[in-house]
């Protein structure tokens, strides 16, 4: 038997609730394969609580990474194990953002609503109204956004779940195509005031997982793409380089 409730979300870097002042509190989550984790999944999150803070003017009182389980079956994931211990590296000297290895641990995947509400009902059992009364963001780049917009990808369902449950916080992401653009729009004509676009977000790369993989494959550098430790891992263990 898989003791699954082991594998608690974190609440050790969370704001402690005698420092919250403001009334309006949120959690960042940001999920995804992480197979490895880059700078940009890190500084994504730094921007989305930066706009949370200046623009909508709430206090964030932490970030999640949360792994995307095995069971997710995308060809590039390697085991749940090495990708967990890379986001644990990569947040290591993050005074905020931690990892929720929740996800990655269930027998078999989940959708990420159930994320979310996996997270609501962590905060709701905590004894804390400032953590209770968070409002969750999940923050991605745009073409996670665009991708719901495919029925066959995301189940309309699982999009309005998502929704009620918490709101979207897209961050741009160069390249995309006319299509992505297209179906980012027309997710937020659907969902007016639930997905909130960082359209000036003073950092945007075009840096993904894919790029690291090839990049080592080809015996290339990724110094400054992923912190120092996520790289003397990689190499460590021989990851993406056949
Ligand atoms: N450069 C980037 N700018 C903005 N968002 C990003 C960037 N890279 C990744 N993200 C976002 O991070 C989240 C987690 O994505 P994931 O781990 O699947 O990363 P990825 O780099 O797109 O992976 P892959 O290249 O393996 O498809 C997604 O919402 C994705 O849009
Ligand atoms: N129906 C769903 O909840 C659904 C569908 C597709 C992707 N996702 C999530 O989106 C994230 C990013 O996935 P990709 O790496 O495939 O873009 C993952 O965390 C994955 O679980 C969720």
């Amino acid at each position: 038997m898989r003791l699954t409730f082991l594998f608690m979300t974190p609440l050790t870097k969370l704001t402690p609730p005698n420092l919250i002042t403001d009334a309006t509190t949120a959690l960042l989550v940001s999920a995804g394969s992480f197979s490895p984790p880059t700078m940009l999944h890190l500084l994504s999150l730094e921007q989305a609580r930066d706009h949370v803070r200046f623009v909508l003017g709430k206090t964030v009182i932490g970030g999640l990474l949360s792994p995307v389980n095995d069971a997710y079956h995308k060809p590039s994931l390697i085991s749940a194990a090495h990708r967990l211990q890379m986001c644990r590296l990569a947040v290591a000297d993050s005074e905020w953002i931690d990892v929720d290895e929740w996800e990655a641990h269930q027998p078999r995947y989940v959708p990420t609503f159930r994320v979310l509400q996996h997270l609501h009902k962590t905060l709701q059992a905590t004894a804390h109204p400032e953590w209770q009364r968070a409002q969750l963001y999940l923050v991605g780049g745009a073409d996670l956004v665009a991708a719901m917009d495919d029925p066959a990808e995301w189940p309309p369902e699982h999009v309005e779940q998502l929704l009620t449950e918490g709101q979207l916080l897209a961050l741009p992401r160069p390249a995309a195509s006319p299509t992505q653009e297209a179906a980012f729009q027309r997710m937020l004509q659907r969902y007016p005031g639930r997905i909130h676009y960082v359209e000036q977000a003073p950092v945007v790369a075009n840096v993904s997982a894919t790029l690291l993989r090839q990049q080592v494959a080809r015996g290339a550098s990724i110094r400054y793409l992923t912190p120092r430790a996520v790289e003397d891992y990689i190499r460590q263990h021989r990851l993406y380089s056949q």
